[in-house]
C-alpha cells in the first residue's frame, strides 16, 4: 500500500538560510514520526512546508497519493492535515467544547448532533470531558496543550502534525500529554518534534534528525537516539562523551 505521507527531495531556504536540503521520507497510517535536532535546524519549517504556510523552492509533497505541494492551506487541512501548535491557540472567550465544536464542523465538515457527539468524544479522549463548559481562556498549561490536541483530532485528520506540544510541561504532565497522544495513535499518522526524547520514544515508530536542514539520519528511536550522530550534532558530544 502507498504511504500516507511522501515527502521527496523537499528543498526550502531563506537566503542564505537552508532550512530543507533535499528532505525525503515517507509515513504510513498508525505511524508516528519523531522529529528531532538541534535550535535553527528546519524542524518547524518541515511543518510549515507539508501544512502549506511555507512554499517549496523544490521537491513534492504526496498526501494519500495526491500532490498538494502547491496547495494553499485550507485545502491541505480539508485533505487531512491536521496541526496541534507549541503556543496553544484557542479563542479564550469561548469554552472547551466550543473550540472543540469549531474543529469538527468547520475541519470535519459535521454538523448538528454528529458534530456535538463528535466534539463530546474528543473531549473525552483527551481528558477534557468534565472541563467542557470552561472558558478556553482561563485553563492551565496542561489542559490548554490538551485542547490544542483535541482541536487537531476534532478536525478528523489522516495526518496529526504536533510542533512541540509537550513543552513547558512538568514531568507528570508529560506523561499525561504521552497517554492521551498513545491512545490515538493507531487512527492517525503523526509526526511530532519535540526536545524531550523519552516523550518521543514512548511514542514514535522512528525518529528522524535534522541539522541545518538536512536529513542526517533516521531510524528505530533507540537506535537513533544512541547514536554518535546525535550525540555529536543534537547533544553537542563528541562520540566519547566529552562536550
Ligand atoms: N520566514 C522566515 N524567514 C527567514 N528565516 C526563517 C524563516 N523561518 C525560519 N527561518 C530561519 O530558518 C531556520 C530554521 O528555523 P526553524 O524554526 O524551522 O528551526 P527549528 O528546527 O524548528 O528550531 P527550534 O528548535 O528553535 O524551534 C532558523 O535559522 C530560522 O531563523
Amino acid at each position: 500500500m502507498a504511504p500516507l505521507l511522501r515527502v521527496s527531495g523537499l528543498s526550502k531556504r531563506f537566503g542564505e538560510i537552508v532550512v530543507a536540503d533535499n528532505v525525503s521520507f515517507a509515513l504510513a497510517r498508525g505511524e508516528c514520526l519523531g522529529v528531532i535536532g538541534p535550535n535553527g535546524a528546519g524542524k518547524s519549517s518541515l511543518l510549515n512546508l507539508i501544512v502549506g504556510l511555507l512554499t517549496a523552492d523544490g521537491g513534492s509533497i504526496m498526501l494519500d497519493d495526491k500532490e498538494i505541494t502547491a496547495l494553499p492551506p485550507h485545502r491541505r487541512a480539508r485533505m487531512g492535515l491536521g496541526r496541534a501548535f507549541q503556543i496553544p491557540q484557542p479563542f479564550p472567550h469561548l469554552s472547551v467544547y466550543e473550540n472543540a465544536l469549531i474543529a469538527a464542523s468547520y475541519g470535519a465538515g459535521l454538523t448538528g448532533e454528529a458534530a456535538s457527539d463528535w466534539t463530546m468524544e474528543v473531549l473525552q479522549r483527551t481528558g477534557l470531558d468534565a472541563k467542557a463548559d470552561k472558558l478556553a481562556g482561563a485553563l492551565p498549561l496542561i489542559d490548554r496543550k490538551r485542547l490544542e490536541f483535541a482541536k487537531a483530532l476534532a478536525s478528523k485528520p489522516k495526518l496529526i502534525l504536533l510542533d512541540e506540544i509537550a513543552a513547558g510541561l512538568t514531568e507528570p504532565e508529560v506523561e499525561r500529554l504521552v497517554a492521551i497522544i498513545q491512545s490515538v495513535k493507531a487512527d492517525h499518522a503523526m509526526i511530532w518534534i519535540e526536545h524531550i526524547p523519552h516523550a518521543l520514544r514512548a511514542v514514535s515508530d522512528r525518529i528522524l534528525v535534522l541539522d541545518f536542514g538536512r536529513k542526517v539520519l533516521e531510524g528505530p528511536p533507540a537506535e537513533v537516539m544512541d547514536s554518535a550522530v546525535v550525540r555529536e550534532i543534537y547533544m553537542g558530544l563528541k562520540a566519547d562523551g566529552v562536550a
